[in-house]
């Protein structure tokens, strides 16, 4: 039977097609694979026979499937047996042509590239020259390895090396690092519980959310395969062979910067005690526990942090701006634009990590001159079935869009523009409004908050399927 792509997947009952899928497709796809310690390397190749043997050798020796991965999650879960590690392999637009391989995928912003001119206009992005220099050049391959310690990550990349040949070249190696707040929960660089809001593509998963946090019965994060795996068009079989589209974003995070934003915007609106922390809050949508601002005037959700919120009940943004972040890249059915099924498409399977080390406790009490300015940020990483309805759509159309949401007034009142993403918006910023007490009426517009999160490389990739890198060799 072919894989259903309309609706999420039961794994441990699947059958047939989809069966043969996860033993095919790479982890960390449909769920996350755990990757505190990663090295992402990047490789251009100059000899054809040698590179699909190089891949080919890593599909037989290195790789794991999605499926090995989930049955790995579970024996975990039971027993606390540890896991291999993660290595996963993408393919850029450039690295199919070089490699000779015919039906390579045909997503259209996949086949420009992040380097194109067409892309950087939409995304808003800075050019290539202000990148860091592994990024300047033609990539071809990312390889990317993972895994909860550093000794086992660092074994694994160091065997994969071994195999690389000297035809081929590291362009440049990035090391993520995991970090995790007071309760253990990951947290990325200004301090905030990162990576809570997902896409929920398998029926185990959907159904732990359901019932062992806050419930699936507001916001149902559940999503149909079909936005985020694609057939693998070059693979041996496509109707059972999938992959997926991947993006990576280098995005330096300008701490000290951003922790400033926070205390002047606090200033602005008068903030005091405690209260103050509602201004990144504002930022972001959630406090830096993860609390979200739209159900709590302050921190302290229990942990794991809600998810099962909407908009609904603070249309006005009187609770949660408009422009906080989570409110601009997943606006949960209030953007204005689109009906809810169609709003919901351009979610993506989210798979950043943290990088770079500093000495200062992120949630710590500490004054914006005790963070780091530069040298650490995150590896944004995520999975797309289609680059330009999904990541694209939502940097260009979303955060870096200064009327989206759409807000609804009726004349005389004057029209409301949200601003662009106070976190990842490229382009120019202007004032945004704040409510002044959290539920209250009064609003005062401020200063628009600087740009603290700057692109420093990456790419768009293709993760294939097993079957297709076995083939290549
Ligand atoms: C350094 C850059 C970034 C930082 C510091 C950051 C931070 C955060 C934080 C703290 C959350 C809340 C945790 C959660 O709900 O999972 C979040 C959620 C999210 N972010 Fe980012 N993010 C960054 C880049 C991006 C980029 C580049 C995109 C997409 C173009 C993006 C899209 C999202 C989405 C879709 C959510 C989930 C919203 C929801 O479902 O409610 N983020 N981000
Ligand atoms: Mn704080």
């Amino acid at each position: 039977m072919a894989v259903d792509l309309t609706t999420t997947l039961s794994w441990k009952s699947a059958t047939g097609d989809a069966s043969t899928m996860l033993d095919e497709l790479q982890p960390n796809i449909l769920k996350p694979h755990v990757r505190d310690h990663l090295s992402a390397l990047f490789l251009r190749f100059t000899n054809v026979v040698e590179a699909r043997v190089f891949l080919a050798t890593l599909a037989k020796q290195q790789m794991k499937s999605a499926k090995q991965h989930l049955r790995e999650v579970d024996a975990f879960k039971a027993d606390a047996t540890t896991g291999t590690p993660y290595v996963g392999v993408g393919l850029t637009a450039s690295g199919y042509r070089f490699l000779g391989v015919r039906k390579a995928p045909a997503d259209p912003s996949f086949q420009r590239g992040m380097r194109a001119p067409e892309t950087r206009r939409t995304l808003t992005d800075p050019p290539r020259s202000t990148f860091d220099p592994g990024y300047r050049d033609e990539l071809h391959a990312v390889v990317l390895v993972g895994d909860a310690t550093d000794s086992a990550m660092t074994a694994r990349r160091n065997e994969i090396l071994a195999l690389l040949p000297d035809s081929a070249t590291v362009l440049t190696e990035e090391i993520g690092l995991g970090r995790i707040n007071a309760r253990g929960e990951s947290i990325e660089h200004f301090g905030y519980v990162d990576g809570r809001s997902q896409p929920l593509f398998l029926g185990e998963d959907l159904d732990a959310e359901k019932n062992t946090t806050d419930g699936i019965n507001v916001w149902n994060p559940g999503a149909p395969l079909g936005q985020v795996l694609v057939p693998d068009a070059a693979a041996p079989n496509p109707a059972a062979h999938f992959g997926s589209y991947f993006v990576f974003r280098k995005l330096e995070q300008n701490v000290r910067r951003f922790k400033q934003a926070e205390s002047d915007l606090a200033d602005t609106l008068g903030l005091r005690g405690t209260d103050r922390e509602r201004a990144g809050a504002m930022i972001i949508g959630r406090f830096e526990d993860g609390t979200p601002l739209t159900t709590q005037r302050e921190d302290g959700a229990e942990s794991p942090v809600s998810n099962n919120f909407t908009y609904d009940s603070d249309e006005n943004a009187t609770k949660c701006p408009y422009q906080a972040h989570i409110r601009k890249t997943n606006p949960r059915g209030s953007g204005g634009v689109e009906e809810l099924p169609q709003e919901r498409q351009h979610l993506m399977a989210r798979r950043g990590v943290p990088y770079g080390e500093r000495a200062d406790d992120p949630n710590a009490d500490l004054p914006p001159s005790a963070r780091p300015s530069g040298e650490v940020g995150l590896l944004f990483m995520a999975f797309n079935a289609s680059l330009g309805n999904q990541f694209e759509f939502t940097q260009a159309n979303w955060a870096n869009n200064p009327a989206f949401p759409r807000v609804r007034t009726v004349p005389p009142a004057p029209p409301v523009v949200p601003g662009l993403d106070p976190v990842i918006g490229q382009g120019t910023r202007t004032p945004s409004d704040y409510v002044v007490d959290w539920g209250g009426k009064a609003k005062q517009t401020a200063d628009p908050v600087p740009q603290a999160v700057t692109l420093k490389g990456g790419d768009y990739f293709f993760m294939p399927s097993l079957a297709f890198l076995r083939a290549l060799a």
